[in-house]
């Protein structure tokens, strides 16, 4: 999956927040949050394309192929988003850390758990992962890698290869790939007005006062 978004359109995006992003997905009618259920688990704020592994259930003992071929070969910046359907295991850890780095992986999107949170915070500080949280089990032995770059369910949101993924503390978000100019125009717009409304409100000292003009909070 060829890394389709320029530079500047990734750091147009790296200032705004994820809760403006996911306003202005639903402008267009889809829903572009993924449930808060996946968090920051490691800090960083996040901008890049979606390269998508699924999980599934399995008791063969295999390693998750399809995720190591995905750090090993995307295109640097890229977002290795993993669907296990909220697994409670690690499907990321220190080794698949160290191989995203060494590839320019931009980090992580687990709808699962994360281990060696310790391992990864000391050594690549500048990697951020979101995920459930973390969980000491492996994955090796429970769920196995089926796909790499099919699109996905990520926490109740479809995620698509070469979608740009925004993530900072309030959570993640999928940018539909088509829709990318139109939801940056509309989320600067959506950060605009909040600024504007921010003065209003602390200019005015009223709540109602500040939010009249727009009638939205
Ligand atoms: O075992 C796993 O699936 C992940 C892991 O610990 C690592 O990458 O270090
Ligand atoms: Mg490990």
């Amino acid at each position: 999956m060829a890394n389709s978004f320029s530079s500047e359109t990734i750091e147009a995006f790296r200032p705004i927040a994820t809760a403006s992003v996911a306003d202005a997905v639903e402008q267009f009618g889809a829903r572009g949050y993924l449930s808060g259920t996946i968090r920051q688990v490691l800090p960083g704020k996040l901008v890049g394309p979606a390269v998508t592994v699924l999980e599934v259930p399995s008791p063969e003992p295999a390693p998750p192929e399809h995720a190591l071929r995905a750090i090993d070969e995307s295109p640097p910046g890229s977002v290795v988003c993993i669907a296990a359907g909220g697994a409670d295991v690690a499907v990321w850890g220190g080794l698949m850390s160290a191989g995203a780095v060494a590839n320019g992986v931009a980090g992580a999107v687990l709808d699962a758990g994360v281990r060696d949170i310790e391992e990864i915070r000391r050594d690549y500080p500048q990697f951020p992962v979101y995920a459930h949280g973390g969980v000491p089990a492996t994955t090796v032995g429970r769920y196995r890698t089926v796909s790499l770059n099919e699109p996905v369910e990520m926490g109740g949101t479809r995620v698509c290869p070469g979608d740009l993924i925004v993530a900072d503390s309030d959570g993640v978000v999928c940018v539909p790939a088509d829709r990318v100019p139109q939801v940056l125009e509309a989320a600067q717009e959506i950060e605009r007005r909040e600024r504007e409304q921010t003065a209003l409100i602390l200019e005015s000292g009223s709540l109602r006062g500040g939010l009249e003009k727009y009638h939205r909070i």
